[in-house]
């Protein structure tokens, strides 16, 4: 890890940068891609699948009997694990269910809003390195609760053309209704053009690495809306001398093991926690399966030295991480003050991992900043607001002069109009 001891705030751009693909590049090849398969459709797709996946498909479309029978090829542990994950994750989700929201602004004007789920959804399954049957949990749920009519899921075949058994059992589970073969930048411009196996969708959710969230961001430009940019995962945590050096590396190797392109940030309030981290990750890493992946991302990673707490806080709002731990005593500090992050893990019983897979919150996150701006996956993701309004003969007599003037005042006498004659009639 790069070491920094109290930077000064002219050092934190270089240390809040992530590591990226040049994105000229990027956005060529999706480009590309995107063009072949608005063009070619299904033989686009295959064409692309043998290129970035080196697997032969021959039908893209998951067959009913692959998806019952899926559940026979896992253990009953996973499968209890996976229920009961779902379980957490969808009482959260159910949670938040929104209200009519319904105001009457002055008498015999009548305002509400009712919400509506998204029809046709798109879900992306990441599966380049790791078949990540977690994130169907955390996108078909919300989606089932929200209504949405068709629940469309993509991710890449493996060498020989299969789709990981628990991905199946999960999409099963959770009430996907079509299963695709199709991974990257194909998967999201199948989903944006549609072909003549995939449906085109109207909004597309989902991680996935820099080529699926390049492709997402093209998918913007052509009328399918997304989630939000979530790309390489990141870890910020923030620990004081209250703080266990062995948990707090175990949580930034979890993240760091996601991709070479996963950056972790330590920052540590007491200098004594640096030689032990160091040393952690010098036990911790070796005896990982994914150690080679956890290790670069390692070497791009920051351990940093920060005594001051508003120094703490501002980089912490500065960098926006897509997860934040905060192990330290004065809490309440912090969280009072937190203005970006995706998720947070509050204390030393608390790792990253718990919201990955089961403590019920969403793991779809905005990475790369994006936390400014983007919440992570919720309900109302999958759902768009209707705003009605019903004005009595009362109401139009109150509120109609008030827009005469203003439409008076924008010059836009047809406006004006559409009320004038409805008060003469009265
Ligand atoms: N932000 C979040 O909420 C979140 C959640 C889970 C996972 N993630 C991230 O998702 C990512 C998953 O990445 P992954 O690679 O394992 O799976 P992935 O499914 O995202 O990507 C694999 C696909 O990338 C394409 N690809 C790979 N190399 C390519 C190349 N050189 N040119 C063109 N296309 C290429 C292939 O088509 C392949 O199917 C990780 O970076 C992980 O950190 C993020
Ligand atoms: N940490 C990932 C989000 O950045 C989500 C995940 C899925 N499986 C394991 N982890
Ligand atoms: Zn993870």
């Amino acid at each position: 890890m790069i070491l920094a001891k109290n930077p000064s705030r002219q050092d934190w751009g270089k240390l809040t940068q992530r590591p990226a693909l040049k994105q000229q590049n990027l956005n060529q090849l999706v480009n590309e891609v995107f063009q072949a398969i608005r063009e070619e459709g299904d033989r686009a797709v295959l064409s692309y699948t043998k290129i970035f996946d080196k697997a032969e498909v021959e039908n893209l479309k998951a067959t009913p009997e692959e998806l019952a029978g899926a559940g026979d090829k896992i253990s009953e542990d996973l499968k209890a694990a996976i229920r009961l994950a779902g379980a957490n994750i969808e009482k959260f989700h159910r949670a938040q269910t929104p209200t009519v929201v319904e105001v009457e602004t002055m008498p015999g004007v009548k305002c509400w809003q009712e919400t509506r789920p998204i029809e046709r959804v798109g879900i992306y399954i990441p599966g380049g390195t790791a078949p990540l049957f977690s994130t169907v949990l955390m996108l078909a749920i919300p989606a089932q609760i929200s209504g949405c009519k068709d629940i469309i899921l993509c991710t890449p075949p493996d060498k020989n053309g299969q789709i990981n058994p628990a991905i199946l059992f999960a999409a099963h589970y959770a009430g996907v209704t079509q299963v695709f073969k199709v991974g990257g930048i194909q998967a999201i411009g199948s989903m944006t053009f549609g072909t003549e196996s995939i449906p085109k969708v109207h909004k597309i959710f989902g991680p996935g690495n820099q080529y699926v969230t390049a492709a997402k961001q093209r998918a913007t430009q052509l009328g399918v809306a997304i989630d939000m940019p979530a790309g390489p995962s990141e870890l910020l945590v923030l620990g004081d001398d209250t703080a266990k050096a062995e948990f707090i590396v175990s949580d930034l190797l979890s993240q760091a093991e996601h991709g070479t392109d996963s950056q972790v940030i330590c920052i540590v309030k007491t200098p004594s926690l640096i030689p032990k981290i160091q040393e952690e990750l010098l036990n911790q890493l070796p005896s990982l399966p994914r150690k080679e992946i956890a290790r670069k991302a390692i070497e791009h990673s920051k351990l940093i030295l920060m005594e001051d707490d508003q120094d703490c806080l501002d980089f912490i709002n500065e960098y926006a991480p897509e997860h934040f731990i905060l192990c330290v005593e004065n809490e309440s500090f912090y969280l009072n003050g937190l203005m970006n992050a995706g998720s947070v893990f509050i204390g030393n019983y608390t790792p990253e991992s718990a919201g990955d897979y089961a403590s019920g919150t969403n793991h779809t996150l905005p990475t790369n900043g994006f936390a400014k701006s983007f919440s992570g996956v919720n309900i109302d993701a999958f759902c768009k607001k209707i705003t009605f309004q019903k004005i009595s003969e009362e109401g139009i007599k109150r509120i109609g002069p008030a827009i005469e003037f203003m439409a008076e005042a924008e010059q836009l006498k047809a406006h004006k109009l559409a009320v004038t004659k409805r008060l003469l009639s009265l």
